[in-house]
């Protein structure tokens, strides 16, 4: 019907690991574009952002889902719920293992939440950043990755390593994973690397630049919220502007403080990265007005998660 070969597969995947693992950056290294968000920082990715692998034989589709942690509030919750969402509707999990960190309770844990569950999909162990190790540390690394086969009760259907920064490994990754995905057809049209609405895409750059050089406690008390963007009216064509209007909303006056900083620095810091970045992503110079506002306590609050879309 739509010539694909025969045996082409397609489907669902998804990397899981503890914060810093280096998911993002896989996720950029198979698709090729930088769409997934990276960060220095831990726990910026909250959205279930998609890239997609496509190739002769196969689509994949990635899912990108935010951090697993210990619920202390409505909004770790609400992030569980869906990262366990997220894990049931994929064919395959890929579960990063930093090779320069030894496996920990935080590992086990997670992998223990994914054994639970009632759909367990296929699980494969990548190994990641193994440009940063010895040969020799990689083998024991392989050799307790193994291990927890026993100890947690799962099966590994492969177990790989792979560096995203070297490009070492990632082309077996895809191979791996693309080889347990079912048989079935293309979901999305060719050259189509995301789904994710822009303004999606957009926010998600914002508040990486906004957690750049701020203290840890901040993490999950900012959201950037896009209120209002288009190509500015009256513009030659050859001359687009795209006007942004967003606003950082903290939990916190003293956050907001930290947030605008000295005479106004932070946020003049946030705004001209933010606009580089994002004029990069979309190809269009950008004229970006940004706000920090406080919304207290927004983190307990069912009304202004729903209004977050959380
Ligand atoms: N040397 C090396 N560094 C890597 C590799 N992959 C990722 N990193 C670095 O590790 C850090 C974290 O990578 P991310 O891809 O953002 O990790 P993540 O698992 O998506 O992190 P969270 O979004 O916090 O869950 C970044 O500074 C990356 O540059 C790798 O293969 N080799």
């Amino acid at each position: 019907m739509d010539g694909r070969p025969e045996g082409f597969r397609s489907g669902f995947a998804c990397f899981v690991g503890r914060p810093n693992a280096g998911k993002s950056t896989l996720t950029n290294a198979l698709v090729g574009s930088k769409i997934a968000i990276t960060s220095s920082k831990p726990q910026t990715t909250r959205h279930a952002i998609r890239g997609i692998v496509h190739r002769p034989d196969a689509q994949m589709v990635l899912i990108d889902t935010p951090g697993l942690h210990k619920p202390r509030t409505l909004l770790g919750e609400r992030l569980n719920d869906l990262v366990h969402e997220t894990w049931s509707e994929v064919d395959v999990i890929g579960v990063c293992l930093p090779a320069d960190q030894r496996i920990g309770p935080g590992d086990t844990y997670l992998v223990t939440q994914i054994a639970e569950l009632p759909n367990r999909p296929k699980l494969v162990a990548l190994a990641t950043k193994s440009d940063l190790v010895s040969g020799e540390r990689m083998r024991d690394h392989l050799v307790s990755i193994q291990a927890l086969e026993e100890k947690l009760g799962i099966r590994w259907e492969h177990i790989v390593p792979v560096s995203a920064v070297s490009g070492e490994q990632v082309d077996d990754v895809a191979d791996v994973l693309v080889s347990l995905l079912p048989e079935g057809p293309a979901y999305y049209p060719d050259g189509e690397i995301t789904d994710e609405p822009t303004e999606t895409l957009v926010a998600e750059l914002i508040r990486e630049c906004a957690l750049e050089g701020v203290r840890d406690e901040l993490p999950h008390s900012i959201i950037v919220t896009i209120e209002e963007m288009g190509l500015r009216e009256g513009r030659p064509e050859d001359k687009p502007l795209l006007d942004i209007f967003a606003n950082l909303i903290v939990e916190r006056d003293s956050q907001k403080g930290i947030m605008i900083g000295h005479k106004g620095s932070h946020l003049r810091e946030v705004g001209t990265a933010a606009r580089e970045q994002i004029t990069r992503l979309l190809g269009t110079p950008v004229h970006l007005d940004l706000r920090v506002k406080v919304l207290k306590e927004w983190q307990r609050d069912p009304k202004y998660l729903n209004r977050l879309g959380f």
